[in-house]
């Protein structure tokens, strides 16, 4: 297949050099996606349908020199029995076949004779194998290993929005990147025109991931923080906890939509429009009406700003008709381009510029009174208003969560387009408006939502689902359930799920598939001692294959730092790809989110607790912290734990 890419011969074929260019950017992106990668390997199973027909799966189709299929696309209807059938439900499968590689190499095979009744039914030693195996460099695809449960959420139909809730290590991250692979290569049209985006927390988790898509053969994926899509003013300030919770609150929306009206204002002269010899005169209260009528639609203020003239216009033109004239529509266009007419949109009407909005708001106590009264407090208002009122939109400054509210505001006066189809991952950390901004990037796409309540690590983290899709526009979508923890073993996500009862009392505890135990341990140490001790170890957990994270509250990072520069073990920030050279990542514990290391090295658990505002962020954060692990854990520390780990 790359061979016949290569020599196809496209000269002469177009009729301009633009045309030609675009057809070589294509060829040269299809040559690109039938490279050879070296460890992945172009099958990876087999079925064979009742009555005899195979067909190999694979990441991708391939076809043989006479264009018959010799691999299927795993993401194709032929193969959706790989991942569903069941001794209980064979969907006309005799035998379903999987390959074991080790570096390239087809190493193993493992069979399972679906309608054969004395065939017993068998764990897959190459799944358990697959989920074993240690962690280095990126996050990997899961199509070979895909599961039942989770295949149900890849595949479920564009149209609808669906929310997964999932303990730590169930795969929500994998299967919301593989479910966008799927919807693209189902939907290809639809999303090729409308995009797709990827939300994830940070920029270290983006680029853990950035490497899953491309290799699922996707590449058209836009992926983003919500600060990235929100951009609209520098963020160089920072909020408090206070302040930060009520600019995430939704009444937030109320206040703004109250402030972008709130400069509209009734006609008090009419207006006089000359046109040759003759003034067409529209008097105020006519006038006042129309403003009026504009008010109560619900329309976009701005869409309202270009309707207004045409109004004003169609009145003087209904003026013209009753004078005997006969005006056409480019009279009527010629009027609402008229400077009168133009003069009583301005002053009943005014633009609106979203930072400059908020910007007043923020700075003006009396407009803000005047907007917030009856739905924000007067401690409120004051909690939000800025220190020193801000001179302009260069030099103000705005926060993370002043950013979202100039977005709101600019979909107030105009709407954002939407995507087809938007995956927010980690979503249970967003504020209601944060929510919202997100929700109108896909006001007419679908969404996938992923995330876990007990891992809500902000201030503002949604208390339930019900409550974030209510924000996101999308209340109608079904909440499913991931049970089944691939990545933390059995001790150790036992041990996290003692904070439970604190943090998310609703939820189950995970179970781990993994069959090894895993190494764990939990050492007091004298606290001058710690970092020696935290060092060593490091040390230790390097023996083994695989990636080292370390993990402490951000303000230990810089010592610790130093401690591992000084003992000689290299050390990399999250976000850097681990490689066979590099195992050990030293990670602030805000970060850690969505990451995952083969051994974890966690520092001083009271430190990352007194690092949040209040005690149930801090103990979420140690939940998060405590579940990074695939292998092992060791937890390190000299001041007392918290009492759900003490014993
Ligand atoms: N079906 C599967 N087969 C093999 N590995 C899997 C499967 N599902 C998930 N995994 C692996 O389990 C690990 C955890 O997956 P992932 O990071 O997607 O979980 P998560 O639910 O997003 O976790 P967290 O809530 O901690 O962010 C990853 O290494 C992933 O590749």
């Amino acid at each position: 297949m790359r061979e016949d890419a290569e020599s196809l011969d496209i000269t002469d074929v177009t009729a301009n050099w633009v045309n030609a260019e675009v057809l070589r950017a294509g060829l040269d992106a299809r040559i690109r996606s039938l490279a050879d990668l070296a460890h992945t390997p172009l099958f990876f199973g087999r079925l064979d349908y009742v009555p005899a027909r195979t067909f190999y799966i694979g990441r991708r189709h391939v076809h043989d020199a006479e264009g018959d299929p010799m691999v299927i696309d795993w993401r194709a209807p032929v193969s959706q029995p790989f991942y569903r059938a069941s001794k209980k439900d064979p969907q006309d499968i005799a035998l379903r076949r999987r390959f074991g590689y080790a570096a390239g190499e087809l190493t193993a095979y493992e069979d399972e004779h679906l309608t054969d009744p004395s065939d017993a039914e068998t764990g897959s030693r190459l799944l358990q194998a697959e989920i074993e195996r240690p962690r280095v460099g990126p996050m990997r695809d899961i199509v070979a290993t895909i599961q039942p449960e989770q295949d149900e959420i890849v595949r479920a139909g564009i149209e609808g929005s669906l929310c997964v809730q999932g303990a730590p290590g169930t795969g929500k991250t994998a299967v919301g990147l593989h479910r966008v692979a799927y919807l693209l290569y189902t939907h290809r049209e639809r999303l090729s025109r409308a995009g797709t985006l990827v939300v994830g927390p940070n920029s270290s988790f983006l680029h853990y991931i950035e490497q899953v898509l491309p290799a699922l053969g996707e590449m058209s994926v836009r992926q983003a923080t919500v600060t990235d899509l929100v951009a609209h003013v520098p963020v160089r300030g920072e909020d408090g906890a206070e302040a930060a919770g009520i600019k995430g609150d939704a009444r937030m929306a109320q206040v703004l939509r109250r402030a972008v009206r709130s400069g509209v204002s009734m006609p008090q002269e009419p207006c006089v429009v000359v046109r040759g010899s003759r003034r067409w005169r529209v008097p105020a209260d006519e006038l006042a009406s129309l403003v009026e009528e504009l008010l109560s639609r619900d329309m976009r203020y701005g869409a309202a700003r270009e309707a207004l003239p045409q109004r004003i216009a169609h009145a003087v033109l209904v003026r013209m008709e009753q004078a005997g004239e006969a005006p056409d529509d480019r009279v009527q266009d010629a009027v609402a381009r008229n400077a009168a007419v133009k003069a009583v949109v301005k002053t009943c009407w005014p633009a609106v510029d979203p930072a400059k909005l908020v910007l007043r708001l923020l700075s003006d106590p009396e407009f803000l009174a005047e907007q917030a009264e009856g739905i924000l407090t007067e401690a409120e208002q004051q909690a939000i208003l800025w220190a020193k009122p801000a001179r302009g939109v260069k030099s103000a400054p705005w926060s993370a969560a002043d950013a979202v509210l100039v977005d709101e505001v600019d979909d107030l006066v105009r709407r954002t387009p939407s995507l087809g189809h938007v995956v927010l991952d980690e979503a249970q950390d967003l504020s209601p408006m944060q929510y919202r901004a997100v929700g109108r990037r896909c006001s007419t796409g679908s969404m996938t939502v992923l995330g876990d309540i007990a891992q809500g690590t902000t201030p503002w983290a949604t208390a339930s689902w019900e409550e974030a899709l209510r924000h996101l526009g999308k209340p109608a979508a079904a909440v499913e359930e991931l049970t089944l923890g691939f990545r933390v073993p059995r001790q150790v996500i036992a041990y996290a799920s003692r904070l439970l009862p604190e943090i998310a009392p609703e939820l189950r505890e995970a179970t781990s598939v993994r069959e090894s135990p895993g190494d764990f341990s939990v050492r007091a140490c004298p606290a001058p001692e710690l970092d020696a001790a935290v060092v060593e170890a490091c040390r230790e957990a390097l023996l083994h294959e695989g990636s080292v994270g370390l993990i402490a509250a951000d303000a230990r990072v810089p010592a610790l730092a130093v401690a591992l520069d000084a003992a000689g073990l290299p050390h990399l920030a999250p976000g850097t790809e681990t490689g066979e050279g590099s195992r050990l990542t030293l990670v602030p514990a805000t970060l850690a989110k969505g990451l995952e290391y083969d051994y974890v090295v966690l520092d001083e658990p009271a430190a990352i607790i007194d690092a949040e505002p209040d005690i149930r962020t801090g103990l979420r954060r140690l939940y998060v912290s405590l579940t990074r692990a695939v292998s092992g854990l060791a937890v390190l520390h000299a001041a007392p734990l918290p009492p759900a780990l003490a014993s």
